[in-house]
């Protein structure tokens, strides 16, 4: 029932507390959750972390981390929150932005932002008794991304030795529902162990940071026993399995010699030879998805590689767009990508989240809303991606805080009336 207060107004969402607190994250960090409690409800959010981050995002913690945030942080939003509607997620953005008094989040943390953020979203569709997907979708919503599961780690999210490309991704655009895709996945997982056991005799099982093997391989082999293990697993379950990548490559281009730098291979690519890389790579694995092929810096690049393979790929700015409305219109202006990662810690709140994604789909710009290398068992992106109506969402394949986004997508899908998998045209 609404407690409804003489003159008639609802107060079913009036934030009533908010607590912060310090867990850790998948990489042994800390990192910050919050909880806001509303008359009627209750949201509860945390923020991941990235480790090959862009260097236009929003700044994640101020000078002081975690425990500055606590101890003196917590307080000022609580007296700002308290009495405000959780509904009113716009204002209550613009009121963190004021507290932080900064352009990116310096002074309390784009990752407290967002908690904060996320927290209240989930507490307003509480106090209504709605999933989130549903209150920021609306009734309607019916499309379950395509889950880009993350099968070999490198670059900055593995050790030394591993290949330079640092996701090699795949996904199962065969599959007719949620639980399809993700048990098409974790088989491809398994069968890539057996097939990098026979080209790197002294692998030990290793994984990296989003639970994808990291074996001793050049880039080429890894990039072949990823389409092998594509093709057998999907002649097995009578699923097509594509290929895909995050290329991470601001990681490896070196400024100085204007050169990508594989080091794992001793060859050295300047912009011209990357682009033909990697158009090559598409064609002959018949990849679907290249996220961050060039230098964060370089749209032209971008915008190449787009206008000779965006029929075929999606080609994805992560480290480019940063999840950034205004980096976004650039980007489109230039034609840089057709698809963008959306990562509401890189831009640090949803409100200006939802702003990029309505910007993105307004020009045909698929959004894929992705987890960070550093993570917890929040749920939230999931139901983010079905609200937002992303085509796929990157949250890797295994490992306790990848499978909480994936299960929960599950559970989102056996809810929805008449649920279908998302356009994914290439
Ligand atoms: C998830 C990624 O890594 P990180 O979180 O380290 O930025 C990525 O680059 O897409
Ligand atoms: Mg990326």
């Amino acid at each position: 029932m609404n407690l409804i207060i003489s003159w008639g107004v609802f107060l079913d969402s009036v934030i009533e507390d908010v607590r912060v607190r310090k867990i850790l994250d998948s990489r042994g960090n800390a990192t910050v959750e919050v909880d806001i409690l509303t008359w009627n409800g209750f949201g509860r959010a945390a923020a991941p972390s990235g480790a090959s981050t862009g260097f236009r995002e929003v700044v994640a913690f101020p000078e002081g981390g975690v425990d500055k945030i606590i101890s003196e942080v917590e307080d000022l939003i609580s007296s700002e929150l308290i009495g405000m509607d959780a509904e009113d997620l716009t204002d209550i953005d613009l009121v963190l932005k004021e507290i932080d008094g900064t352009d990116n989040y310096t002074s309390i943390g784009g990752n407290t932002t967002v908690a904060v953020s996320m927290a209240v979203a989930k507490a307003a569709a509480s106090s209504y008794n709605l999933p989130l997907y549903k209150y920021l979708g609306g009734n309607l919503v019916n499309e379950i991304p395509y889950p880009l599961g993350n099968m070999m780690n490198g670059g900055a999210h593995a050790g030394r030795h591993a290949p330079d490309i640092q996701e090699f991704l795949v996904v199962p655009v065969g599959a007719k529902n949620i639980t399809e895709a993700i048990f098409a996945n974790s088989p491809v997982h398994k069968k890539l162990k057996e097939l990098i056991q026979n080209k790197d005799s002294l692998f030990t099982g290793g994984k990296g940071d989003e639970g994808g093997w990291v074996p001793n391989i050049h880039n080429d082999v890894a990039l072949e026993i990823q389409a092998q293990a594509c093709e057998e697993v999907g002649d097995e379950i009578g699923i097509k399995i594509k290929p895909g990548l995050d290329m991470a490559a601001s990681e490896f281009w070196n400024n100085d010699e204007e050169k990508y730098v594989y080091s794992q291979d001793d060859i050295s690519r300047d912009t011209g030879d990357q682009i033909e890389f990697v158009k090559n790579i598409i064609d002959t694995y018949g990849m679907v998805y290249v996220e961050d092929p060039f230098d964060e810096s370089d749209f032209d690049g971008f915008a190449q590689l787009n206008s000779i393979a965006g029929d075929k790929c999606l080609i994805c700015g992560d480290d480019l767009f940063v999840t950034n409305k205004e980096i976004l219109s650039h980007g489109i202006e230039m034609n840089a990508a057709n698809a963008i990662i959306i990562k509401p810690n890189q831009i640090g709140s949803l409100s200006e989240t939802y702003a990029t994604v309505k910007l993105a789909k307004e020009n045909d710009i698929a959004p894929v809303v992705s987890h960070r290398s550093g993570e917890t068992t929040d749920e939230t992106i999931a139901h983010l991606a079905v609200a937002f109506g992303a085509p796929l969402i990157k949250t890797g394949a295994l490992g306790g805080e990848r499978i909480a986004k994936l299960n929960e997508l599950v559970r989102i899908e056996e809810e929805l009336s008449n649920p279908v998998m998302g356009q994914l045209d290439k």
